[in-house]
C-alpha cells in the first residue's frame, strides 16, 4: 500500500491536527465550518454558497459513491478545502465516473483526512466557526498559523459577484422523470417567466423552477432592476450564494428597487437575507452556522398548523428577528434549534423567502412546496393584473 502523504490542519486559535493528504497537494486557508449531512458530499462541495470555506464533514467516511457530473451543483467544486475522518479505499456506485480524491485533485482542491472530525466539530460548536488552514507542504504549525491569522474574516466579504454568472442565459433542464417526486398534475399549467438573480445559484434550484413549468432567465448578481424588469417577468427569484449578505450592497439596492415593481418575489438563503435587508432588517453572523440536512424549520402561519419542515441548510449568517418590528415583512418560519429567523413574507405583496434550501440537493423534500407556492403566486398575480386591466 502506498504511504500516505502527511498533511496538517491549523485553526486560528493555534490548535493543530495531523492527518494525511487526499485530493490536491498545496495549502488552503479559509473559514472552517462543519456539515452534519450523512449524504451528498458532492453536492455540498459544488454548492457556490461554500466558496471561501473549508468544510469538515461529520459523516465518518467520504467518497463511497464516487463522483458523477450529473450531481454537480455548479461547474466545479467551490469549497476551498475538505476535512474528512476517512476516505473510502474503493468507491462503488453505478453512476460513479471518478473517485472523490481524483476529482478534487483535478480541480486543485486540497483535502485532509484522518482527522477526528467529531472532536473538531465540538470545538467549532463551542468556540464558533473560525479561520483555519490545511496544508500538505507547510508542515510547521507556526508557519501555517501565521498565514491563517493573516486571512480576512468571512464577515464583511462580498463573494456573490465572483460566484455569479457573467452572462445572461435561459435555463431549461428539469428534474429527470425517474427522480421527480411531485405529482405531475402539480407541475403543469401556464408557463411563468422568472428572472433568477444569480448570487451563486445551485443548479437544482433552477431545475425545480423549470420542473414547475417556469421559463427561467438567469442574470448576473449586479444586474440592475430596470434590466430585470425589461424581461417583463411574472416573478423574480433571488438565489443562494456565498459570503456576508450585508456586504452585497448592490443586490440589496436592486431588491429595494424591485419591491416597488409589484412583482411576486421568492428568495432562498442569501436571496432571503438580501430581501430581508431590503425590507429594513439586519443580519448577524451565527456562532457556527447551520449546515446539514435535518434542520427543523417551523411554519408559524395559523393555517399551516405550526407544521415543522425538516430542511437542508447551509448558512453562516441570519436575519435578526427584532429588526422586523417596523418592517413591511413578517416572520413566517423559525429554526427550532436556536429560534433564529427561517422565513419571511411581505405583509401585503406576494413576496416571501426562506433561510433554508427547499431544492434540497442534498436533503429532504419537505419544503419543495415553496416552488409551487411561488408559481401559484405568479399565476394569481398575473390573473389579478389582467382583471384590473380589463
Ligand atoms: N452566505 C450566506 C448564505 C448562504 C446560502 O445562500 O446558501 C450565509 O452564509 O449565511
Amino acid at each position: 500500500m502506498a504511504t500516505k502523504q502527511a498533511a496538517i490542519l491549523v485553526l486560528a486559535d493555534g490548535t493543530c491536527y495531523r492527518g494525511y493528504a487526499f485530493g490536491a497537494s498545496g495549502t488552503a486557508i479559509g473559514e472552517v465550518v462543519f456539515n452534519t449531512g450523512m449524504t451528498g458530499y458532492q453536492e455540498v462541495m459544488t454548492d457556490p454558497s461554500y466558496r471561501g470555506q473549508i468544510v469538515t464533514f461529520t459523516c465518518p467516511e467520504l467518497g463511497n459513491t464516487g463522483v458523477t457530473p450529473e450531481d454537480d451543483e455548479s461547474d466545479r467544486p467551490q469549497v476551498r478545502g475538505v476535512i474528512a475522518r476517512n476516505i473510502t479505499a474503493l468507491p462503488s456506485n453505478w453512476r460513479s465516473r471518478q473517485s472523490l480524491p481524483d476529482y478534487l485533485k483535478a480541480h486543485n482542491v486540497v483535502g485532509i483526512a484522518g482527522i477526528d472530525t467529531r472532536a473538531l466539530t465540538r470545538k467549532l460548536r463551542s468556540l464558533g466557526a473560525m479561520n483555519g488552514g490545511i496544508s500538505t507542504e507547510i508542515l510547521d504549525p507556526e508557519v501555517l498559523l501565521a498565514k491563517v491569522k493573516a486571512a480576512p474574516s468571512m464577515q464583511g466579504q462580498n463573494l456573490a459577484q465572483a460566484a455569479s454568472t457573467d452572462r445572461i442565459y435561459e435555463w431549461a433542464d428539469k428534474t429527470i422523470p425517474e427522480w421527480e417526486f411531485t405529482e405531475p398534475s402539480q407541475l403543469t399549467g401556464e408557463a411563468m417567466t422568472v428572472v433568477a438573480i444569480d448570487f451563486g445559484v445551485k443548479r437544482n434550484i433552477l431545475r425545480r423552477l423549470a420542473s414547475y413549468g417556469c421559463r427561467v432567465i438567469v442574470v448576473p448578481a449586479d444586474t440592475p432592476a430596470e434590466k430585470i424588469l425589461s424581461y417583463n417577468p411574472d416573478g423574480i427569484f433571488l438565489s443562494n450564494g456565498p459570503g456576508d449578505p450585508a456586504a452585497v450592497t448592490q443586490g440589496i439596492e436592486t431588491a429595494k428597487a424591485l419591491l416597488a415593481a409589484d412583482k411576486p418575489m421568492f428568495g432562498i438563503c442569501l436571496g432571503h437575507q438580501i430581501l430581508g435587508l431590503s425590507m429594513g432588517g439586519d443580519t448577524f453572523k451565527l456562532k457556527f452556522g447551520h449546515r446539514g440536512l435535518n434542520q427543523p424549520a417551523q411554519n408559524q402561519a395559523e393555517n399551516a398548523d405550526r407544521r415543522v419542515e425538516i430542511t437542508s441548510q447551509n448558512h453562516g449568517f441570519a436575519l435578526t428577528g427584532e429588526s422586523f418590528e417596523a418592517s413591511p415583512a413578517i416572520l413566517t418560519h423559525i429554526n427550532l434549534n436556536d429560534r433564529t429567523v427561517a422565513g419571511l413574507e411581505h405583509k401585503t405583496l406576494p413576496i416571501f423567502s426562506v433561510q433554508y434550501h427547499p431544492e434540497a440537493s442534498p436533503g429532504p423534500h419537505d419544503a419543495d412546496y415553496l416552488f409551487e407556492r411561488f408559481v401559484n403566486s405568479m399565476r394569481e398575480h398575473k390573473n389579478n393584473s389582467k382583471q384590473v386591466a380589463a
